[in-house]
């Protein structure tokens, strides 16, 4: 475990992960730790079940055997309720950022807090909140632009903004910076640190992206055929021999 990790507290166990579909096995035995403070990323061969991972944690997939505890929670004993709520603790920000195109950015920041009332309550003005959100990825000149108006950089900020709103304890990056130049990944690379910093989050880091993994990482798991294959920091990890390592870091 990298020093820079402040404590050992798990906030995510998942133990033995199965899931398949049909004769598909995506996910053999999956376990992992996320350790509060944490930025863990996960690697792996295209089709090896990260993804699939990642949806089975906020139980948009349900997973066939083995368990998964977020905060203490067992999330197949969670009804639909304390689910949408535990969502609330866990931001994700997908491939391609997905803002709604018709919304303008401080709509695209309202949406979150008009549909999960409960954690702030109904709130007349919305504009401390997105403003903050804003300025932590540093748009805050952006708020009444439409979605077109942005480049592909900001667009992925935004979106960070629109996760950041409902200040999660842990956010889910998949690729977040696939599809970007080297410069403007390495700007989210920054503000995916800084936010770490800021908010203390969590973080499980989905990348194919070697530079990625070297900024981010305190940890990374090697997934492989549905399993953990190997784990370390990413020193660890890039001086490995082992061929299938090897393969992630030519
Ligand atoms: N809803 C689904 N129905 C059937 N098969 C699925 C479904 N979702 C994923 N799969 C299969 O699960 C396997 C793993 O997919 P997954 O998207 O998790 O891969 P990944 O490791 O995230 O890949 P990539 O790096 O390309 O995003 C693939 O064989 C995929 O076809």
């Amino acid at each position: 475990m990298d020093a820079t990790v402040p404590n050992l507290k798990p906030i995510i166990e998942i133990k033995d992960l199965m899931k398949s579909y049909g004769e598909n096995h995506v996910l053999n035995g999956f376990n992992m730790v996320l350790y509060e403070g944490e930025n863990l990323v996960i690697m792996g061969k295209s089709g090896s079940g990260k993804s699939v991972m990642i949806k089975c944690l906020i139980a948009l997939e349900e997973h066939d055997s083995g368990s998964i505890q977020v905060m203490g929670k067992d999330i197949s004993e969670l009804q639909r309720e304390e689910l949408d709520e535990l969502r609330t603790e866990v931001g994700f920000l997908f491939q391609g950022s997905a803002l709604y195109d018709s919304m303008t950015v401080r709509e695209n920041l309202e949406f979150p807090l008009r549909r999960h009332t409960k954690k702030f309550g109904v709130i007349k003005d919305t504009t401390p909140l997105v403003m903050e959100a804003l300025q932590s990825v540093g748009l805050a000149n952006t708020i009444n632009l439409m979605p077109e108006e942005l480049s592909g950089g900001m667009k992925r900020r935004i979106a960070l903004a629109r996760t950041l709103i409902l200040r999660p304890k842990i956010i889910l990056y998949d690729e977040p910076t696939t599809g970007l130049d080297p410069i403007t990944a390495k700007e989210i690379l920054m503000l995916m640190k800084s936010i770490q910093e800021k908010y203390n989050t969590s973080s499980i880091i989905i990348t194919h992206d070697v530079d990625c993994a070297r900024v981010i990482s305190n940890r990374m798991i090697l997934l492989v055929e549905g399993k953990n294959y190997i784990e370390g920091t990413f020193e660890e990890l890039s001086i490995s021999t082992d061929p299938k390592v090897q393969a992630f870091f030519k």
